[in-house]
């Protein structure tokens, strides 16, 4: 099974020309799973309410999906993309799955970061797992991984790899993300973007790119530089993923204690 990720460098409010970008990219691909960064279309650093509402698509039926399905269709793949989604009055910061027979699903940003917390609601899909054939995989997005619950209620579902879009500019994600695989035994794939905004006033953001591939034994299989865009595939099989026992006596998710783990 092939996976990988397109790290990328969004031009802030050029959705169009950002998705031609991309799409120009995943034309070329052949692969069974790819990862778009977190707000990969729209770029990261809003300055009002209105103009989160204004770049926010709904989900389907927005442009993004659309376009990402068209192309999960013909390249016989699926995707996992980020996007700011649109549903009623309120805004998500999204993740879109798409694959060979068009749209599977939305995940909504469970942990909000900094100023996301102004203008997107909290997502309320709850983590999910979709069985795309080849692998089950379950999606979180950036900030999500600070928390290691995020991680393990994705494995405790049987997500076999997880699909992280994300917009990182914190160092401590690339490397924490070896201890997410170990602990839970499955694959990463953390699509980062790189590139700078400074925007409205505010302090600039420079994200880290590092986007990265790990293995269920904590193995950074590939990493992207800090600069730069990328598109990187690695072979895996995600039967590694399956068995949780690290020897005779002790199962990672079995041996689990819940009753003495409190709220
Ligand atoms: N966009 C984000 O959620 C950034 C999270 C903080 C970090 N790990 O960089």
């Amino acid at each position: 099974m092939r996976i990988g990720y397109l790290q990328f460098d969004p031009t802030f409010g050029e959705v169009a020309r950002n998705l031609d970008r991309v799409t120009a990219h995943l034309e070329q691909v052949e692969a069974d799973l790819i990862v778009l960064p977190e707000l990969f279309a729209t770029g990261y650093q809003f300055v009002s309410q209105a103009e989160v509402m204004d770049l926010a698509e709904p989900v389907p039926d927005g442009q993004t999906t659309i376009r990402l399905a068209e192309i999960a269709a013909r390249r016989g793949m699926t995707i996992v993309a980020g996007l700011a989604e649109r549903a009623g009055t309120r805004c998500f910061n999204s993740a879109v799955v798409v694959g060979p027979k068009g749209f599977l699903g939305c995940y909504r940003k469970t942990h909000l970061f900094f100023e996301e917390t102004l203008f997107f609601t909290p997502g309320d899909s709850g983590f999910r797992v979709w069985d795309i054939g080849p692998a089950k995989i379950g999606v979180m997005i950036c900030f999500d991984w600070y928390y290691p619950e995020s991680a393990r209620t994705l494995a405790l579902q049987g997500a076999e790899i997880i699909a992280h879009p994300s917009n990182l500019v914190l160092p401590n994600c690339p490397d924490s993300m070896v201890t997410r695989c170990l602990e839970n035994r499955v694959f990463s794939v953390t699509a980062n973007r790189v590139g700078r905004e400074a925007r409205g006033g505010k302090d600039p953001l420079t994200f880290i790119g590092l986007s990265e591939v790990v293995s269920p034994r904590g193995r950074i299989l590939h990493r992207a530089p800090r600069e730069g865009e990328e598109l990187a595939f690695v072979d895996i099989d995600p039967a590694e993923a399956r068995s949780k026992a690290l020897n005779a006596y002790n199962d990672l998710l079995r041996d689990r204690r819940p009753s003495l783990y409190g709220a």
